[in-house]
């Protein structure tokens, strides 16, 4: 499993979205499954006892396999949808011939403890009812008839009798354990069954006792009586072999493991390709593992889609994404929603002047650790909300309250965070303390001490990347001010942390290297919108169980999102977009009056997601945006100095894929135009400023150089082509008649024509008249 915790050297059988299925269904053993997600620090802590107990119970596979599943790895995604996982790690025990995904029952884990898991898989098998796993030895007590008769019936030499109390385990431990081999059978026989008793003459349970079917039988030799010692004499046996099964370990498809290359990241900049990865994952990843939203969970995501289409300090194409989603889910009134409805929102489709995108890579640079298991997703989302904390500090008046940020957290982390145990202790602390949060200032303080609680309980464990230690943050080198010493004791200067975190998590210190430029995104998007379009409509006819969400889901998405995206959508845009904008504006106004004051040693305020100058303690930002303002030289690409020199090419992809595009977008808007959709100065004096200042960009030289550069601009290359084609397709008509002719010059046209026909014809029928009357008046009488 890429990027997973166990690899092919476990004693379990790595399961994939391909193999999941075939293997777990209609088996004629039991399955026991771990559903985890590779990034879950509590999936990680469970992983050693998890392989150690497959390792013990590795000669049990003919009656119960161990197998688990990376529901990080986006390939697996639908299948533990599919299996019901909503929380990592999750264990489901599938019982021999189970038909559907559904027919899996949880098992908790106390304690996380071999033993326990182990006892737990004997109490699942013996469930089994009218099916029970043909491999697997009968585990209930043997009754005295059952042994009186046992070697006339079992062609086998010898019979081992486990005496135990009957809540132990080892009888049938060692039944198990022995399964695979031959000429032996193991059979558990309880303390209350008097007549073997004094038979053999038990004194002590558990003991085990030998019989050998020539009608001898003594007591089983063992230092210990216990399980281990009971299996280790009875395979060591003369004539007891082992029988042809073999251990499933080996997965049925070859594993493909492709190594992520290291990205340098500089540990005191934010990477917008993390806080992009994050959105991603918590919106098309966690939320999708429930089919249906309702109740808590609905009002969870609505919180948090409001924050982050409020304060996230996005690329405009994000931005837009966010304040779609918001829209969308305000206008939804239903207490309940079928993620089908809401996957549509999800998917980027807005082309056009106003490109709605949110990509959906996950690519982590100031979050990658250094194996694929560590850092990544929960690393991710602690940067979004830190620095959506922060935000809101700046955009007071757009805020709600205090709580506003951190309550939308809580919501998002309690109903969809994927690891429930990391969940539940966020929930407690939570619980104990964010309600006396008093300040948008404080609140930015409360989620950096919890996060730092967090750090120093994990610190240590497994869950810990070496090379990324989990410190109390920010550590001196970052933010020395931030240190002091009173009494030999090492205080927080909390004024100066609060000053260093509005400076990290500030929008200046975003870098956005390696992020996917807004052309690329839009083309790749808008083409899989269409595969996936397909797709959906191709499962809709296999995937029975869903049926039904999907053709609710798809009427409600009909009858909302189509009608509210295109009636309501664009006038409330316009409302409320001007409302933020003016109450934005206000907030702004007023913070830059409070640093006049100099409360805050900030700089300038901007709106989200615009450049603003460096904080204090700390180098932030590039020099190409400091202080600027007005028109700037197009560049959304902004590099980390120190990786500029590796990441030329990138830049000069960006750059000219922007371009590209906002061309593209204008001509977009000039289509709009034509088709009268609404367009306001608003939307068009950027455009038409963008493009002034690309005019003397060389697209046809950008072009020759995307060609020559092999095969990774390929693909790009077909698919602006191919974009590009669809549009030519569309607009041939057109092209025919000339550039520049559209349908409203065209109708103009007729209009004209049609009016000056009127006339002349108005001014045909009035001489012919007066020329009639003219001739008329001789036979008149003169006076
Ligand atoms: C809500 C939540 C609860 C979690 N609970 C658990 C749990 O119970 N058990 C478990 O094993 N894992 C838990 N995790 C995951 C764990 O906290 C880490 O996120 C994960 O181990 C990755 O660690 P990391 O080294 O990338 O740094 P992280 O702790 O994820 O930090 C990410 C980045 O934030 C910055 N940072 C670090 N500390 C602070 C701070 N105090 N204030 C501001 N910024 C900071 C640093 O730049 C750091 O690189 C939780 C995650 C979240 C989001």
């Amino acid at each position: 499993q890429p990027g997973g915790l166990y690899s092919p050297g476990d004693a379990l059988v790595l399961l994939q979205v391909d193999t999941l299925e075939r293997r777990v269904l209609n088996s004629s053993s039991a399955w026991l499954v771990e559903f985890y997600a590779s990034w879950c620090g509590h999936c990680v802590h469970f992983a050693p006892t998890w392989r150690a107990l497959a390792a013990d119970i590795q000669e049990w596979s003919p009656a119960v396999n161990l197998g688990v599943v990376n529901c990080a790895d986006i390939a697996n995604q639908k299948a533990c949808k599919k299996f019901g996982i909503t929380g990592f790690p999750t264990l489901k025990f599938f019982k021999a011939f189970s038909k559907s995904p559904e027919d899996g029952t949880k098992i908790f884990h106390p304690g996380d403890s071999i033993q326990n898991l182990r006892q737990s898989i004997i109490t699942n098998l013996e469930m089994h009812k009218e099916t029970w796993p043909p491999a697997c030895p009968p585990l209930e007590p043997a009754s005295v008839e059952e042994i009186r008769g046992f070697f006339q019936t079992n062609n086998v030499m010898y019979l081992a009798l486990i005496f135990e109390a009957n809540d132990s385990f080892v009888g049938r431990e060692v039944t198990l354990d022995m399964l695979q081999y031959e000429n032996v059978a193991v059979r558990r026989v309880l303390s209350s069954e008097e007549e073997l008793v004094k038979k053999y003459g038990v004194t002590a349970f558990p003991s085990g006792f030998l019989l050998i079917n020539n009608g001898t039988f003594s007591r089983i030799p063992v230092k210990m009586e216990a399980r281990s010692f009971y299996t280790y004499f009875l395979r060591r046996l003369p004539g007891v072999t082992r029988g042809p099964y073999a251990p499933t370990s080996a997965p049925d498809t070859p594993i493909k493991s492709t190594l992520t290359p290291r990205r340098p990241a500089d540990r005191s900049k934010v990477y917008m390709a993390d806080l992009e990865s994050a959105l991603h994952y918590a919106l098309r990843v966690e939320v999708a593992r429930f089919s249906v939203l309702t109740g808590e969970r609905v009002r969870a995501l609505k919180d948090f889609v409001t924050v982050l289409a409020k304060y996230f300090p996005g690329r405009p194409f994000v931005q837009n994404f966010l304040r779609s989603v918001d829209r969308w889910l305000r206008n939804m009134r239903e207490s309940r929603i079928p993620y089908s409805a809401l996957e549509r929102v999800l998917t980027n489709r807005k082309e056009g002047q106003a490109p709605e995108v949110l990509s959906n890579n996950m690519t982590w640079v100031g979050c990658q650790g250094s194996k694929p298991h560590f850092r990544g997703y929960p690393c991710s989302l602690w940067t979004l909300f830190h620095l959506l904390t922060v935000q809101a500090t700046r955009y007071r008046r757009l805020g709600t309250g205090p709580l506003e940020v951190l309550g939308a957290m809580r919501g998002y982390v309690w109903s969809f965070f994927g690891c429930r145990e990391c969940a539940q202790h966020f929930e407690g602390m939570a619980a104990e303390s964010m309600d006396k949060v008093r300040s948008v200032d404080k609140a930015v303080l409360w989620l950096w001490s919890r996060h730092n609680r967090v750090n120093a309980r994990l610190a240590g464990t497994e869950t810990e990347d070496p090379e990324f230690p989990k410190l109390q943050w920010p550590p001196p080198d970052l933010c020395p001010l931030c240190h002091g010493v009173v009494n030999r004791r090492h205080v927080w200067d909390e004024a100066a942390v609060l000053r260093f975190l509005k400076a990290h998590f500030s929008p200046a210190n975003i870098i956005l290297d390696y992020t996917e430029p807004e052309m690329v995104l839009v083309v790749r998007h808008s083409r899989e919108a269409k595969e996936g379009a397909g797709e959906r409509a191709m499962g809709e006819g296999e995937e029975r169980g869903e049926a039904e969400e999907e053709e609710r889901g798809e009427a409600e998405e009909e009858e909302r999102g189509e009608a509210e995206e295109e009636e309501r959508g664009e006038a409330e845009e316009e409302e409320r977009g001007e409302a933020e904008e003016e109450e934005r504006g206000e907030a702004e106004e007023e913070e830059r009056g409070d640093n006049g004051r100099g409360e805050e040693d900030e700089g300038e305020e901007r709106r989200p997601g615009e450049p603003e100058a460096a904080g204090v303690g700390m180098e932030v930002g590039g020099s190409e945006r400091r202080g600027s303002s007005g028109p700037r030289k197009p560049s959304i690409v902004r590099m980390n100095p120190k990786t500029q020199e590796l990441e030329e090419d990138i830049v000069d992809l960006d750059n000219f894929s922007e371009l590209h595009y906002k061309s593209k977008a204008l001509k977009a808007a000039a289509v709009a135009a034509n088709k009268q959709w609404r367009l306001s100065k608003r939307d068009t004096i950027p455009l038409l400023l963008a493009d002034d200042s690309h005019q003397d960009f060389d697209y046809a030289a950008a072009w020759e150089r995307l060609r020559r550069r092999g095969r990774g601009s390929k693909q790009l290359i077909g698919a602006l082509e191919e974009n590009e084609g669809d549009a030519l397709r569309r607009n041939h008509w057109f092209r025919m008649l000339g550039v520049g002719f559209s349908r409203l010059d065209l109708s103009l046209c007729i209009v004209l024509y049609f009016l000056s026909s009127m006339c002349l014809l108005g001014m045909y029928t009035f001489f012919r008249m007066r020329t009639r009357l003219r001739k008329g008046r001789p036979g008149f009488p003169t006076a």
